[in-house]
């Protein structure tokens, strides 16, 4: 593949004896939908976790838009642009939808050591580009009704918007999101996978870890598969549903879905 976005090679993370993920090597293709799918305990979320910082690996190597990212941390890769969104998101409850959006960007000047002092006047102009960023955020992913509302008390399908609106504060190249449909009742997620694909359109590309394999045939071509924490599949959409290895992965699974 020319020029994928990101890149894995050998990529391991042993929990104790546990190989979670095992040698993988994958590439992501620029601009795509990528699906991520594989039984329980495949090692998906591990493996976002270790593209994403969460996790350091110890075997192997990541690396997104050309440049190594192993083991960097995940506010580094926000700033890069490499965004991820979680299966059940926790947003600060009792702060409103707008200052959760307002938080994701790091290394604000409030943050450095020269103080406030110094910088005020820079400072609130930051803050009030973020604001005017994350307004045009919460517009976008059709929350901005909700902007002062306590983010504790809004829906589970309104959470996965709100994560969305926090990553698209990154600016991102890719994000990474985790069972985005899950939970999430029908009509919020079409307005979420409405604006996923309005997003794809412009450029920014998607990897999803999906257990319904109706939603990813719809929308995700290609597809990976993950089973005990190798790679298993690569390939089309169309592929994946007849192929053995995928069959005997799933229906040799303990899974409660
Ligand atoms: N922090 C941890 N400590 C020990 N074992 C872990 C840890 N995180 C995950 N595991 C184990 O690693 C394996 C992979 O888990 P992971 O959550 O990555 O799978 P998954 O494919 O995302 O599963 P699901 O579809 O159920 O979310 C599982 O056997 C899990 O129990």
């Amino acid at each position: 593949m020319a020029d994928p976005i990101l890149a894995t090679d050998g990529l391991g993370l042993s929990f104790g004896t546990l190989k979670a993920v095992d040698a993988v090597s994958l590439k992501v293709r620029r601009g795509a939908m990528t699906g991520l799918i594989g039984p329980n305990g495949a090692g998906k979320s591990t493996l976002f976790n270790l593209l994403t910082g969460a996790l350091k690996p110890d075997a192997g190597t990541v690396r997104f838009d050309g440049q190594n990212i192993t083991g960097m941390p995940s506010d580094r890769l926000f700033a890069l642009g490499l965004g991820r969104t979680f299966q059940i998101p926790r947003p600060f409850a009792r702060m409103s939808v707008l200052e959760n959006v307002m938080l994701a960007p790091k290394g604000q000047i409030g943050e450095a050591i020269a103080g406030p002092f110094l910088f005020r006047g820079r400072m609130q102009a930051q803050e009030r580009d973020i604001r005017n960023k994350a307004l045009e955020v919460l517009d976008f992913v059709t929350l901005d009704a909700l902007a002062d509302h306590p983010a504790g008390q809004i829906s589970g399908g309104q959470m996965k918007l709100l994560e969305l609106a926090r990553v698209l504060m990154g600016d991102p190249k890719l994000i990474l999101l985790d069972e985005p449909a899950a939970g999430v009742n029908p009509v919020l997620t079409e307005t979420l996978i409405g604006k996923i694909e309005e997003l794809n359109r412009q450029g920014t590309t998607f990897v999803i870890i999906e257990h319904d394999m109706d939603f990813v045939m719809r929308h995700c071509d290609p597809v990976i598969a993950l089973a005990e924490g190798r790679v298993i599949f690569e390939g089309t959409s169309d592929a994946a549903l007849t192929n053995p290895m995928l069959l005997d992965a799933y229906l040799g699974a303990t899974t409660d879905e």
